[in-house]
């Protein structure tokens, strides 16, 4: 079965030619320069990696406390160690968890070899033994690095599909690793994985951050500088909060799709891409379409497969398992783990989570540094009476899924009245006609303007003021859609 091998060596002529043999016999990749990233890449719940390789000595003690807890959590990770004796030093003694083998670091290429496919058999049958459990009842698996309503096999069509995927869901609820779950499923999983937040930044830094830009392209374009979506060559790119995502620089970002090429701000230059374009939301998009703040013609282009991730509150029987998951996520070496009491659960349980796993995570990281679930009781009450005494939280609109394993997710409730900004409606409504009148006259903005009888200036300045336009960039406006 082809797996992912971690790689942890920095010079080219150690792991080039494991790689190739690995990759010759459909294994994927990923290699790692040094031993903080390898740690934390195997720290990652969206890693799926199956053996991991050091082809470098491990020195650090707190290193190989890190990989034993890892190891904790990863069952089916299988370590390949190189020391300078063949018995670990750096555990000091200590018998090393039984999946990590400690070998010689003068080990011949092709031994090594022999090991690392000796290690891929043992990950792939304890991974075996998993999956016929799984076979059993698909949709009661529980997951370790998703919502269970999501099945592996699922995901790993969706993440073997290479199609654009929309992800929507509530702060907090995992969208992100979800995204990189797909990508560890892909066939691009040892190819980068790039994410960009357009809600972050102003919509000119998302524009050069995305399509890069040549020298002198900008004030302050010093040097030429490659976007993400270059630097993502071969890999995928998360475009996170893309309902964010002002509508002029949308216009361009369907250019990109439709085309497959970029071009850097400033340069005359196009790039052809291969990359695979995730999206990630909390808005309900089809209601930004009807007010004109996101384009349909992108929304369709993004939304091949479309996966709505719900709210804990909706997941609850996943709370305590994730809280566990998450404490031993946050453990330092040496630290007790604490056991939660059936009282501070049945509190955990009552509790709406309104910002989803990640307040699950900050609240089992605060409980470690007090090591007391006693002076955190009080906060989980005083939050929960006060969640009865205030309105849910508004969702997103549930849209349709591609998949009927994502049809089986609990539907989220819809978002009614949420605007109740009467300036934002009057907003939106402006911002509409706007658009409509350009998309009539391809963007020509003086026909725009005739268009709804306004002033050429006047029309100008609400653009800019909607954010329709950038103050000085009107070339970057396009002509044509
Ligand atoms: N299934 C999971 N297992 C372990 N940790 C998780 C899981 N889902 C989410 N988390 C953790 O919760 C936090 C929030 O997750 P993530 O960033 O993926 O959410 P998000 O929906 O993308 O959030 P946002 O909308 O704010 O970008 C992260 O620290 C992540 O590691």
């Amino acid at each position: 079965m082809p797996s992912t091998i971690v790689l942890v060596a920095d010079q080219q002529e150690l792991h080039a030619p494991l790689t190739r043999r690995l990759e010759d016999q459909s294994h994927s990749v990923f290699v790692v320069k040094d031993i903080p990233e390898a740690l934390l890449y195997l720290r990652d719940p969206a890693c799926t990696a199956s053996v991991v390789v050091f082809h470098m000595v491990l020195r650090r003690q707190q290193d190989a406390f890190t990989l034993t807890e890892i190891c904790s959590f990863r069952p089916y990770l299988q370590v390949i160690l190189l020391a300078d004796k063949a018995r670990g030093t750096v555990f000091d003694g200590q018998t090393p968890h039984a999946n990590i083998r400690i070998l010689h670091r003068s080990i011949g290429p092709q031994e090594l070899l022999h090991v690392v496919q000796d290690a891929v058999g043992a990950a792939d049958a304890q991974m075996g033994s998993k999956e016929e459990d799984s076979e059993v009842d698909l949709d009661a698996e529980a997951d370790e690095n998703g919502p269970t309503v999501f099945t592996t096999p699922f995901l790993m069509r969706v993440g073997m599909a290479d199609v654009p995927v929309l992800l929507h869901g509530e702060t907090g609820v995992g969208k992100e690793v979800m995204a990189r779950r797909l990508c560890a499923y892909s066939p691009r999983a040892n190819k980068p994985f790039l994410k960009l937040n357009c809600a972050a930044l102003p919509s000119e830094l998302v524009e050069s951050e995305l399509f890069g830009y040549e020298k002198g392209a900008f004030t302050g374009a010093a040097v030429d500088k490659p976007g993400k979506f270059e630097i993502a060559q071969g890999g995928t790119i998360l475009l996170d909060e893309i309902g964010d995502m002002d509508i002029r620089l949308q216009a361009k970002l369907l250019q990109v799709l439709q085309d497959g090429e970029v071009q850097p701000l400033g340069s005359r230059k196009t790039v052809k891409l291969n990359v695979r374009v995730l999206a990630a939301t909390h808005r309900d998009l089809r209601r930004a379409i009807e007010v004109g703040t996101f384009r349909e013609d992108l929304y369709y282009r993004l939304n091949v497969v479309n996966i709505i991730i719900p709210p804990l509150r909706e997941r609850r029987d996943e709370i305590i398992p994730l809280a566990e998951k998450l404490l031993k996520r946050h453990m330092r070496p040496g630290m007790v783990e604490p056991v939660l009491s059936e009282p501070f659960k049945e509190l955990m349980l009552q509790y709406d989570w309104p910002g989803n796993v990640r307040e699950l995570e900050n609240l089992m990281r605060r409980l470690l540094v007090y090591q007391s679930e006693k002076m955190i009781f009080g906060d989980l009450e005083r939050a929960i009476e006060h969640s009865r005494t205030k309105a849910r939280p508004v969702l997103p609109v549930a849209v349709e899924t591609a998949e009927p394993v994502a049809a089986a997710a609990p539907q989220v409730a819809p978002a009614i009245a949420s605007i109740t900004d009467l300036a934002e409606v009057a907003r939106q409504a402006e911002a509409k006609l706007l658009l409509e009148a350009l998309e009539h006259t391809h963007w020509n903005r003086r026909q725009a303007a005739a268009r709804l009888n306004l002033d050429y200036k006047a029309f100008l300045y609400k653009l800019q003021k909607l954010g329709l336009v950038g103050k000085k960039d009107k070339t970057t406006v396009p002509q044509t859609v």
